[in-house]
This record gives C-alpha cells, sequence and structure tokens, in this order.
C-alpha cells in the first residue's frame, strides 16, 4: 500500500485516471479534500495536473533511461516515474534529491521496481533538459509534440495555420499554469470592496484590466470555506468567458434565453447585468447539471433565472420570435482551454472538429428562430478551431440573410490593440488567443435580427 502523502495521493489518482479512465477533476477534489494542509492539497493538484500535461514529454525523458516500454511496468510505478521526472524537470521549489528519494519511498510497496525508480531518476536529473530531440527542421511536427506535450494532429493543424513561431507560442502558452479569476457579484459588492473583503481574508488579489468585475486571486486554499464566497460575493469564472455577458449587453427587464447554460457563469452574469430583472430561460440538456445553475443563483442571490431541461436544438416550449437576447454558449472541443484543463488535450480527436460543428449549427438554428426582430443573437466557445467558429458563422450567415454583424468594438469591455481584431470585431467576431492575448481561448460572434 502506498502511504496516503500529497505524493502517495497523486500516485492513487494518476494510477486510476490511466488504469479505469477515471475523470482526474473529479477524483482530485473527492481525495485532496481528506489532507488537513492547504499546501498539501495544492500540491497534490499540481503534480496531477503537470503529469497529465506534459505526460509525453515526460515518458520522452524517462523512456530515453528504460530498456523496456513504459506500458511493461505497472501503472503504479509508471505515476512514480512521471511524478519524479516532473518534479526534476519543471518543479523548481522541490529539491531534486527530495524529488528522487521520496519517489524511491513510494516505490517500495513495489520492491523488484525501486532500483529501477532510483536509477532512472537519478538518470533525468542528471541530464536535465538536454535530451537528443527530434530535428526540429525535419522533423517539426514531432519535435514540436513531444516538447511541448501535445498531440500531433492539433501541432499539424495549427502548423498549416499559424507556422512555427506562433504554434511554439501557442504550446507553451497552453503549458503555462491556469490562473485563477473571479467575478464580482455586483448585485452584492463593488468590485473595490470586495478586494477589502479577500485581501483581510488573507489572499493576494489583482485587478483584472480587461473586464470591470473581474478579480486575479492568488494564494487561497479552499474557495468554498471563505465567508466572502458563501456570502455568495464572487464566482469563480474566467476572464475571457466575463466578456460574453458584455458582448450579450443584455438590459433589466428584458427576455433572455440561454440555450447551453449549465453550470450557469454566464447565466448568472447575465442576471447581474439585468440587475435581477427580467427573465432569463437557462436550458441544459443534462438534469444534473440544472442543479448547479440552481445552487450558483441561490448563492448568488439570484432569482430571475428559470433552469429548463432540454435539448437546444428543440428548445421545447420557447415560442418563435419571442426573445429579446439569445446566447449560444456551445457545446466545443474546448481547444482553447488546454492550460486549464490538464488533461483534455488528450481526450480530443481530429474527429470531433467533424462531428460538433453539426451539432453546434443545429443549436444555432433553433435558437436564431427564438430571437426576436430587432434582438441580438450571441454565439461563442472556449475553441480556436475555424470549423467550429468562423467557419460556422458563415455557413449561419449564408442561410440567414435576416441575421447582420454587430460591432463588438464599442460592446467590449477593453480596447482592442490588434488591427485584424479591429477589422474582425467590426465585422461581428473575435476570436482570443492564448499567445496572442494573455487569455483562455475564446470566440464571440453577435448578430441582430433584421425583417426580412
Ligand atoms: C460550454 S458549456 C456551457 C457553459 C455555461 N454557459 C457557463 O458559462 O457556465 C456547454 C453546455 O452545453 C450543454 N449541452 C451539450 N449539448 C447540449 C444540447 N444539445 N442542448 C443543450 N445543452 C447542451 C452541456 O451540458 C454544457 O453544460
Amino acid at each position: 500500500m502506498i502511504k496516503e502523502t500529497a505524493r502517495g495521493m497523486a500516485v492513487h489518482i494518476l494510477t486510476r485516471v490511466e488504469a479505469e479512465g477515471a475523470y482526474a477533476n473529479v477524483l482530485l477534489q473527492k481525495t485532496i479534500g481528506r489532507l488537513t494542509d492547504s499546501r498539501d492539497r495544492q500540491f497534490v493538484t499540481l503534480l496531477v495536473n503537470g503529469v497529465l500535461k506534459h505526460r509525453l514529454t515526460l515518458d520522452y525523458a524517462l523512456r530515453l533511461h528504460l530498456s523496456k516500454p513504459m506500458s511493461a511496468l505497472p501503472h503504479e510505478v509508471r505515476a512514480i516515474l512521471r511524478i519524479g521526472a516532473f518534479q526534476l524537470l519543471y518543479v523548481d521549489k522541490v529539491p531534486d534529491a527530495v524529488a528522487v528519494n521520496e519517489s524511491v519511498e513510494l516505490a517500495k510497496p513495489f520492491p523488484k521496481f525501486t532500483g529501477l525508480v532510483n536509477v532512472v531518476l537519478r538518470k533525468v536529473l542528471e541530464k536535465g533538459w538536454e535530451f537528443p530531440w527530434p530535428d526540429s527542421k525535419r522533423e517539426t511536427v514531432r519535435y514540436l509534440s513531444v516538447r511541448y506535450s501535445h498531440p500531433e494532429w492539433m501541432i499539424q493543424r495549427w502548423l498549416k495555420r499559424w507556422g512555427l513561431e506562433e504554434t511554439e507560442g501557442l504550446c507553451r502558452a497552453n503549458n503555462e499554469p491556469a490562473q485563477t479569476w473571479i467575478r464580482t457579484n455586483t448585485l452584492k459588492i463593488s468590485r473595490e470592496n470586495l478586494v477589502d473583503r479577500l485581501t483581510q481574508e488573507g489572499i493576494t488579489v489583482e485587478l483584472g484590466t480587461r473586464v470591470p468585475e473581474s478579480l486575479r486571486i492568488q494564494n487561497f486554499g479552499a474557495l468554498d470555506r471563505l465567508e466572502s464566497f458563501r456570502e455568495g460575493l464572487f464566482t469563480v469564472q474566467d476572464e475571457s468567458s466575463q466578456l460574453v455577458a458584455h458582448v450579450v449587453d443584455p438590459k433589466p427587464g428584458q427576455c433572455v434565453l440561454d440555450a447551453c447554460s449549465a453550470p450557469g457563469g454566464k447565466t448568472t452574469h447575465l442576471a447581474q447585468m439585468m440587475h435581477d430583472q427580467g427573465e432569463i430561460q437557462a436550458f441544459d440538456i443534462h438534469s444534473h447539471k440544472l442543479e448547479l445553475i440552481d445552487q450558483l443563483a441561490q448563492r448568488l442571490g439570484i432569482g430571475i433565472i428559470q433552469p429548463q431541461l432540454g435539448d437546444a436544438r428543440d428548445l421545447p416550449g420557447v415560442k418563435l420570435n419571442s426573445q429579446q437576447r439569445v446566447l449560444v454558449d456551445a457545446p466545443c472541443s474546448g481547444l482553447g482551454v488546454l492550460r486549464r484543463r490538464a488533461d483534455l488535450r488528450w481526450q480530443k480527436e481530429e474527429q470531433d472538429l467533424k462531428d460538433l460543428p453539426l451539432l453546434q449549427l443545429a443549436i444555432l438554428e433553433r435558437a436564431a428562430s427564438c430571437v426576436e426582430i430587432g434582438g441580438d443573437l450571441i454565439y461563442s466557445t472556449c475553441t480556436i478551431e475555424p470549423e467550429e467558429n468562423f467557419e460556422l458563422v458563415k455557413k449561419f450567415r449564408f442561410a440567414h440573410p435576416e441575421f447582420e454583424a454587430v460591432n463588438l468594438v464599442g460592446l467590449l469591455p477593453f480596447a482592442l490593440e490588434d488591427e485584424r481584431d479591429i477589422r474582425q470585431a467590426s465585422k461581428g467576431m473575435l476570436q482570443l488567443l492564448p499567445h496572442r492575448h494573455g487569455m483562455d481561448g475564446f470566440f464571440l460572434a453577435k448578430f441582430r435580427r433584421n425583417e426580412v
């Protein structure tokens, strides 16, 4: 039995993820609560997410010193080696000797492999980052793939679209640690007063510069234990996703439809902007996720949201031409948020980029039929792939000349700097990219319905 230390817990989680296909984030949340020290909880999270993200690079480094393939080793031993190599290569604050010795300690329940763990990790330590990488000119795809731990099919697409320099920049950005952003609940508190409250609670806070409600926080333990959290003064939401409600720009008293709404991040932001006056119908296809919207709305003190179970391709009960604002925050491949979702890059396949647009377009078509004349339709995704974004919007516009693009430049709460973005945004679309904008990859489009 591996002891339930922080490292032991990380081995246990990674083993279950690989051997049983368990969801890493669900397992992490369930398990780390057993650790009393918040630093231990953070360390387990760092190890699990780090190993999942950098798995390809770690295995490449380890295989150089193994006589058999990783698959010939027990799952636990693979996890111990990866955790050890991750600390040696990526984590400055752990002394190298500690990383090696602790890994050997973890391997003691597998006596046949303690020697191997010791020898292999000492070799990784000795070599550091001096690997025989694939040739970056002749084998560019393979080089970027192992150097930055991304699937080759993703690299291939990005190289075609953006070339070497930008693709490398994107891969680097995807490997940066994700920052934590929160959104002020302006129904209850101003952003300045929230900064004071959080500071009193020992949290390091920084004002977001792009969204008036956003704050970046650091040095926090379990957020749900904070008084300010329980009072509903904020919710966790990435900064780029906080842009959406500003682009929707709903007004108090309006009828708003959110077609794919769970867990309610954007729905509750819309309600805030409406001063909790009017009506928001919040659809989602999963009933367990609808409960999350209810819980969030309750905590934030919001009353105008009506969660509705239903497929957004049907939107049962919603009348044609009945809504002043309709948001489609579509299910997507999520390739814009790879830094935030550690194992997502390994879960997606290129086929998803053929299947998802069919669903996205069907949802957009039905949602569009609910927009009243003069009303607005907003489409957003957290992906950077054209099939789900620009190309999809082009198809939709071609079939629906009654929708005209709405200029986004004045709606965004920050000024765009890049000429390319300004040109796009004035035509009603914006693609944010992690390596260009320093934010999660996100796509937004807005159209107004005219009489035809
Ligand atoms: C990008 S997430 C929405 C995030 C949400 N807007 C927020 O800000 O918290 C997409 C959502 O679409 C839901 N979904 C997937 N297929 C759907 C469908 N056919 N109809 C309605 N909802 C769907 C998923 O359950 C998921 O909750």
